[in-house]
């Protein structure tokens, strides 16, 4: 069933299913065969595949209770991220019921050209309003295009009378072949704060990232172009690209054996399967006066693994 807030092209498909739960999802295909789905519950993306129904994106197999959304997907860290602040861990955005948005406001058409796209609202209850005493609107488009690339934009809007504060991050979990087997490129030299040496400040030496331990790290990084990430995956010839607005920080994690064994919502040695690399903006957060509004935008897409990362000209 299309929903009318839903604009599509004719050629792409937009269906509304159940998750286990009762909760509405909404996948989006492109005339190519790719496919995302999206959950009311968080905001969630909870699936990513491409033409040939590959996943791009990592679920536990360890299913929670709602409201809290499984380990997985790309979640909305909002208005807190991790456990910076005396929130709930990440914000409370990511396990609350999220709307359609019916009339947003407008956005620039690379949002949604040729796309398959989807607008979500948060709006905070009177409970949100007891823990966190600003009034928002914090809006969601989750965009599949032609090509397969994924592109999420939030909009957040402060409609008090005072101004606010807040952290942002789009927790992107990457489904990966062997946590081993994975480089990181775009972060070289870049300035991080070790969240496992109590976030002190590092400048990173290394040629890219590889992984062999517990790694939790925000990196800082000059906000404009180019922005741009790539995670290698040579097993399984996929190196995915990503692409920052307005998200000077990524986050790079994965929780290695002991941390992950001692997760609840985290299967045996799932964590090789996974790294999360958030685009976020944390160490500088933002401030918004009543009326005005902040734009993050983050796009992901994946190319065959023999792409020379080298022609991105980070
Ligand atoms: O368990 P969560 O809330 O999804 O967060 C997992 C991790 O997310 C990372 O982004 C943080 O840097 C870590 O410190 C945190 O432990």
């Amino acid at each position: 069933m299309a929903h009318p807030a839903v604009v599509s092209d004719c050629k792409m498909a937009i269906e509304w299913v159940k998750d286990s739960k009762g909760i509405d999802q909404i996948v989006l295909r492109n005339p190519r065969g790719a496919s995302a789905k999206v959950s009311l519950q968080g905001g969630q993306v909870i699936s990513w595949r491409n033409a040939r129904g590959d996943e791009y994106l990592f679920n536990s197999s360890k299913v929670v209770k709602a409201p809290k959304v499984n380990r997985g997907g790309i979640a909305i860290c909002f208005p807190q991220f991790s456990d910076c602040g005396s929130l709930e861990q990440q914000g409370f955005a990511r396990n609350k019921l999220w709307i359609v948005d019916e009339a947003p406001p407008p956005l620039p058409a690379k949002s949604s050209n040729g796309s398959s796209f989807i607008d979500l609202l948060l709006k905070p209850s009177k409970e949100d309003l007891k823990i966190w005493p600003h009034s928002f609107e914090l809006r969601l488009r989750v965009c599949l295009g032609l090509n397969g690339n994924l592109t999420l934009t939030s909009r957040v809007r402060n409609i008090t009378g005072k101004p606010f504060r807040f952290s942002f991050a789009y927790h992107s979990y990457l489904s990966v072949s062997d946590i081993s087997e994975v480089r990181i490129e775009g972060l070289e030299t870049m300035d991080y704060l070790d969240n496992l040496c109590k976030k002190e400040r590092f400048t990173d030496q290394g040629d890219a990232i590889t992984f062999e331990a517990e790694f939790d790290r925000l990196y800082l990084l000059p906000l404009g172009p180019p922005n741009i990430v790539a995670v290698l995956d040579h097993q399984r010839r996929r190196t995915y690209v990503i692409r920052r607005e307005g998200l000077s920080d990524v986050v790079v994690w994965n929780p290695w054996a002991k941390k992950a064994k001692a997760m609840a919502d985290m299967g045996v040695d799932e964590y090789r399967r996974m790294v999360c690399v958030d685009g976020a903006k944390v160490a500088n957060p933002i401030t918004l006066k009543p009326g005005e509004e902040w734009t993050g935008r983050l796009e992901i897409t994946v190319a065959p693994s023999s792409f020379n990362s080298e022609g991105l000209c980070f």
